[in-house]
């Protein structure tokens, strides 16, 4: 079968069957490992680093291991992203198939939100201090909840959800939710389903667009369509409210800097409300699973890791003390809590591939040919898990590992975020989020485990990985 495309050396990879092409394998080396990042680790052990593969029509190719990834991540030929279906549906929304997905566009609204992201606040309200209220609410929700129902006993899966949605929320819109609020429920209930439905490589549907209309449940197209109808309607409702109350000379969140971006005598060709509207959902759909996820991460370790938990508790206790609320000024001087943050993103990060790429025209990657528009996605699980890449005892939550002589190193090959053009956006947010929600946990309640419900390890694969159902017991130091 690697005759047949020698002349154009794709990467090799599993045998292509007529209309499913390597699909059969991955499903079943998918189902035998458990996740799509160990399907396509092994496969890379076996057929190199760039590894040809193919889903109904489209080729994909995954890269994996640090120096393949990083000539990936640095390659402008490689910089484009999917217009597929799936992708298309995300970045636009209702209008999909409207507006083609165009380079430009993106990076004008790139360079726009990192400049926001970056300036890491809004008017008077800094994000480290929306952060902060939101770390103090889940407190007072977590007691409250102890002496209603009298236990201490959490499901802590989706303990982070509302809290860090909210976080993303104020950010974008001014809005929040209580964490019991039911359309919020709601709409994390369906994003979680999509996500469970779906992978990083894309949708069922998009790779065989016929099941749009044979098999629209199973799928999952009909749930990205709820999803998007859903999301639509809840921003549309924000932004109308924006509209009334807009004050240029008093911004309150991102809406209100786009308005008036998009009221300026020169917005720039990519600015429309349809486009914030896309912004905001994109930001939904990025920003919160990775991070509530990776949170969960966090608090499983913590737990399982008894001497990690208190090390860090004896530097919140030195640094902090037990009743001022951590901020970000903090940080500096507690390199332990950092260490533990780093940890936190690599056992999230070290499971997850990245958003898929495309070729914008026909290139080379580690010595193999890649046709124009062709999607390229990278495992990281090779750069942040494998002990020759500076991992020891890769499985193993040690905060310590980055700390020599009280300074932190972290291997070249460390990438939650990944790397180069498209580095994702919202990395000084996560990493806020993760060091003040973590914090704040520790500094009020002692985390174990439920004698009799041990976690699961196992987890839930699907765009990104979680943690199926576990519980700890959450003990307040003060009550
Ligand atoms: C622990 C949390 C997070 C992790 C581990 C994470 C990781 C990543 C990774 C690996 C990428 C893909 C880069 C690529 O395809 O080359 C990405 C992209 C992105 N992330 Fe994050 N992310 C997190 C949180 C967030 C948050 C909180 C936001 C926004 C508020 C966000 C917004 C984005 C966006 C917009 C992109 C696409 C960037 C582009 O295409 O230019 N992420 N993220």
């Amino acid at each position: 079968y690697l005759d047949s495309r020698k002349p154009k050396n794709f990467p090799p990879g599993p045998r292509w069957w007529p209309l499913i092409g390597s699909a059969f394998e991955i499903m079943e080396a998918r189902k035998r490992t458990g996740y799509l990042f160990q399907a396509t680790a092994e496969m890379a052990e076996k057929y190199g680093p760039v590894l040809g593969l193919k889903f109904g029509r489209d080729k994909l190719v995954v890269v994996y291991g640090p120096e393949a990834v990083k000539e990936f991540l640095s390659s402008e030929d490689l910089s484009g992203r999917p217009h597929d279906d799936f992708y298309r549906m995300r970045t636009f929304g209702k209008r999909r198939g409207i507006i083609l997905v165009d380079q430009n566009f993106w990076t004008e609204q790139r360079r726009f939100l990192l400049r926001h992201l970056r300036e890491f606040g809004f008017g008077r309200k800094t994000m480290s201090s929306m952060i902060e209220d939101e770390a103090a609410h889940l407190v007072t929700y977590l007691k409250e909840t102890i002496v209603k129902n009298d236990s201490v006993v959490f499901n802590v899966e989706t303990l982070f959800n509302v809290p860090i949605l909210n976080t993303i929320w104020k950010m974008m819109a001014g809005v929040r939710y209580h964490p019991d609020d039911k359309n919020m429920q709601e709409l994390l209930a369906i994003m979680a389903k999509l996500f469970g439905t779906v992978d990083m490589t894309g949708a069922l549907f998009s790779r065989f667009p016929i099941l749009k209309y044979i098999a629209p449940e199973m799928s999952g197209y009909n749930i990205m369509v709820e999803l998007h109808v859903r999301m639509y309607e809840v921003i549309g409702k924000m932004l109308e409210e924006h509209k009334r109350t807009h004050n240029p000379d008093d911004p309150r969140d991102l809406m209100d800097v786009y308005l008036t971006a998009l009221k300026s005598e020169n917005p720039g060709r990519s600015f429309s409300e349809q486009q914030l509207m896309a912004i905001c959902l994109d930001m939904f759909m990025a920003g919160s699973e990775t991070t509530s996820n990776s949170l969960t991460f966090g608090v499983l370790h913590l737990m399982l890791n008894q001497e990690a938990q208190n090390k860090a508790r004896e530097e919140i206790d030195r640094v902090i003390g037990k009743e001022r609320r951590p901020t970000l000024d903090d940080r500096p001087l507690m390199p332990y809590l950092e260490c533990v943050v780093f940890e936190t993103l690599r056992m999230f990060g070290g499971r997850v591939l990245t958003v898929p790429h495309r070729a914008l025209k026909d290139t080379h990657l580690n010595g193999y040919f890649i046709p124009k528009d062709v999607q390229v996605i990278a495992n990281l699980h090779g750069c942040m898990m494998r002990p020759e890449n500076g991992f020891d005892d890769p499985e193993a939550f040690k905060p310590e590992r980055y700390l020599k002589n009280g300074k932190i190193h972290l291997p070249e090959t460390y990438m939650p975020f990944a790397m180069g053009k498209h580095r994702c956006m919202g990395e000084t947010m996560a990493r806020a989020n993760v060091f003040l929600f973590l914090t704040t946990m520790i500094q009020n309640f002692e985390f174990s485990v439920v004698p009799d419900s041990p976690p699961d390890m196992k987890m839930v694969d699907g765009v990104t990985p979680g943690m199926k159902h576990f519980k700890a017991r959450v003990v307040p130091r003060m009550l």
